[in-house]
């Protein structure tokens, strides 16, 4: 064990056992469900050899998607054995099968998180039935099929179609463009046999609108695409090395009327069509898929925290006064990176696993959301939109900070920060570009501000919240955030009031004037929703010097928001002046040292194992040099003393050259 490592633990006032349970509690929603899972990881991690141990980062791109196609299936089966299903949440989070795969992805994520969900929620009971039974008797893998190569994010202008044909009592799925091509589907290119396809429902050459289709891609014998569809991987991406990412083109494929999901729509035999349900169920969908995405999200970023915050602690560098190296997390410049992503990732955490509990508690209370008052729905929908947006740019900000943070060795794969930055930087984009989403959290902003509601969420027992001690010290705080989130609105409203009142503006045009502005103030609001929940939750823990340190850690993030993020904003609608701005700087210098003496055991607490963090820097026992050296002995270069490149080109070339003569 690295000595210093053994000193920072040592001389933490953290209970790190506490501390640990306190989490998990967050995270699994009880102490005894959060032992049953790391005990379950535990399990796992004993019969499935970890991808950490596989020599994973240094294999080409159709090894990693084997292995991981392999580990996945493996996973499937210890679950099946365990007789635990494979749907649940729990089981699927990062910090369980992460024991075994690291941050990669499970191979059935889709199907789980996307494919089986849209049938439960979209589907009949009649539908749900059925497709349940062929999941049980057959191994389907379905996948989301939506994006296409001419639109993503404008889901209307979707080109595949569904043109009902009422002899047969078929729809026939088409791509008739080369703008139409389905593009982007996890597992869609080479893995998936089955997907939710969505097109445009075409009756009597009438659009209809988009619905959901689910159709068969591969057949179970031999794998094979149906005659009529083509499926393929798209080619290396930014990251996603293990997962095929496909592209897909219907030709005349002819689907029964029973594969459309009509629980809100219904075509009936004879081609009339009826909407049966609130189109607002369609959002339901994405409400699950988003609050799993901020967990996702949550977690990446703990990683990436923990390898850095565990390497500072390791690394030394550069002499001090006494000659001495000090270690790396000495620097004020290092603690003030890595203490901003370790305050940032214990907000988010608190944050997604509350907005995880909101919407769980809201889909039992109204029956699979069915009962859901609209505005509840439009609370929610803006909320999961704005904050998967923000725990992925926030992931992705921290994950490359992390990453410098870690010199040299951090831009080696050894380190594991290079996917957490990929995964990350996807995440930015699917299931919605971080822009887009943080507009329409804009757009329910600005109505509420037009009805004059308040848009704010207030966790649980929040009354008696704010009558607590420790709110006292929070007050100025929430009291800045409100002021400016009002202002800013007030501010906003008046623009967009004035483009379309006095110069004449369409809304559409004085909307993209604004959006700007639109985005700046969604990301307030989740700010808003993120420290009010981190301080819900932190109020819970009964341990006081853990709270304590907690509490030290949420003030630091709120005054890096405040002195960074929304300084500007803050200075220029005068809700701090120059002299308050500079002393919450101060504040936030000062609050660094106090911090660092627990940094390493709040990094110990999120209770990962090695091959969770698959990072030779972040290892619990900080024996960082020898397991790199290790790392990079296993290079697929070094296979041979002499590589057989040298062969082909080296040797022939020294050899037209007459090189070796010469010497
Ligand atoms: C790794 C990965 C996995 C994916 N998996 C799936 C999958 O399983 N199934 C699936 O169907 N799709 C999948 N996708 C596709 C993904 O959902 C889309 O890429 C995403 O929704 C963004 O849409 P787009 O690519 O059309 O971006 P575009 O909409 O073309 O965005 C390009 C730029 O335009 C801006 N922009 C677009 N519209 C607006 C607007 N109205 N106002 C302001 N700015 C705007 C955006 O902010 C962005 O900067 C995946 C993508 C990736 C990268």
């Amino acid at each position: 064990m690295n000595s210093d490592l053994i000193n920072e633990r040592k001389d933490s006032t953290v209970n790190v056992e506490e501390m640990k349970n306190f989490l998990g509690h967050i995270q699994y929603g009880s102490e005894s469900r959060f032992h049953e899972m790391m005990n379950l990881r535990d399990r796992m991690v004993a019969k499935i050899r970890p991808i950490y141990e596989e020599n994973f980062y240094n294999l080409d791109r159709d090894e990693k998607y084997e292995m991981i196609f392999k580990k996945s299936l493996e996973i499937y089966d210890f679950l099946k054995e365990n007789k635990i299903s494979s749907d649940s949440t729990d089981v699927m989070k990062l910090g369980v099968i992460g024991g075994v795969l690291g941050p990669e992805k499970i191979l059935f994520t889709l199907h789980t998180a996307a494919f089986k969900v849209s049938i439960e929620l979209w589907g009949t009971n009649d539908q749900v039935k059925y497709w349940n039974s062929v999941m049980n008797s057959n191994f389907v893998i379905g996948t989301y099929i939506q994006t296409e190569i001419g639109h993503g994010t404008y889901v209307r202008g979707l080109e595949t179609t569904a043109t009902y044909d009422k002899v047969s009592k078929e729809f026939i799925i088409n791509s008739p463009t080369l703008t139409s091509i389905k593009f982007w589907p996890g597992t869609g290119g080479i893995t998936a046999n089955f997907g939710i396809v969505m097109a445009k429902l075409i009756i009597d050459d009438k659009d209809l609108g988009i619905q959901a289709f689910i159709v068969q891609l591969r057949d179970f014998k031999n794998h094979r695409n149906i005659p009529g569809i083509e499926t393929g991987d798209i080619g290396k991406k930014g990251g996603f090395e293990s997962h095929d990412n496909g592209y897909i083109k219907f030709s005349n494929i002819r689907i029964p009327l029973f594969n459309m999901l009509m629980k809100n729509a219904v075509v009936h035999a004879d081609g009339r069509f009826e909407k049966t349900g609130s189109e607002l169920i369609m959002y339901a969908c994405m409400l699950l898929l988003r609050g799993g995405l901020c967990s996702f999200g949550s977690i990446l970023l703990s990683l990436s925290t923990t390898i850095a915050v565990r390497y500072s602690a390791v690394r030394r560098q550069t002499s001090n006064l006494e000659g001495i190296e000090p270690q790396i997390m000495d620097y004020q410049t290092q603690q003030f990176r890595i203490f901003h992503s370790l305050s940032s990732t214990y907000s988010y955490i608190f944050a997604a696993n509350y907005l995880i509990k909101q919407i769980t508690n809201t889909r039992s209370e109204t029956n699979n959301f069915a009962l859901i008052k609209p505005a509840d729905l439009s609370r929610l929908h803006a909320i999961s939109a704005g904050l998967k947006a923000q725990t992925f740019s926030t992931c992705l900000r921290f994950a490359q900070i992390n990453r410098l943070c870690c010199g040299g060795h951090g831009y080696s794969a050894a380190s594991g920060l290079i996917p957490i930055i990929q995964e990350a930087d996807a995440g930015c984009t699917y299931e919605g570009d971080n822009v887009v989403l943080l507009l329409q959290t804009a757009r329910y902003l600005l109505k509420c501000a037009q009805k004059g509601i308040s848009p704010h969420y207030q966790p649980e027992n929040w009354n008696n919240l704010v009558e607590s001690d420790l709110f006292k010290q929070f007050k100025i705080y929430f009291d800045i955030y409100h002021r400016l989130y009002d202002e800013f609105m007030t501010e906003i409203s008046g623009k967009m009031f004035f483009l379309i009142k006095e110069k004449g503006f369409s809304e559409y045009q004085a909307w993209n004037e604004c959006t700007v502005q639109l985005v700046n103030i969604a990301k307030l609001y989740i700010s808003i929703y993120v420290v009010s929940c981190s301080f819900a939750s932190i109020s819970l823990n009964q341990n006081e010097n853990n709270r304590l340190v907690l509490s030290q850690l949420l003030k630091l993030f709120i005054l890096y928001e405040i002195t960074e993020d929304y300084a500007a904003n803050t200075i220029r609608l005068n809700i701090l002046d120059a002299d308050g701005m500079k002393e919450f700087s101060e504040r936030l210098l000062s609050l660094l040292k106090k911090v660092r003496k627990d940094s390493v055991v709040l990094v110990d607490s999120f209770n990962y194992l090695d091959s969770n963090l698959c990072s030779v820097l972040g290892a619990y026992d900080g024996n960082v040099y020898q397991k790199l050296f290790e790392f990079a002995k296993n290079s697929k270069l070094n296979t041979n003393n002499v590589h057989e490149s040298y062969h082909r080109v080296l040797k022939p070339y020294f050899d037209k050259n007459k090189l070796r003569a010469q010497l």
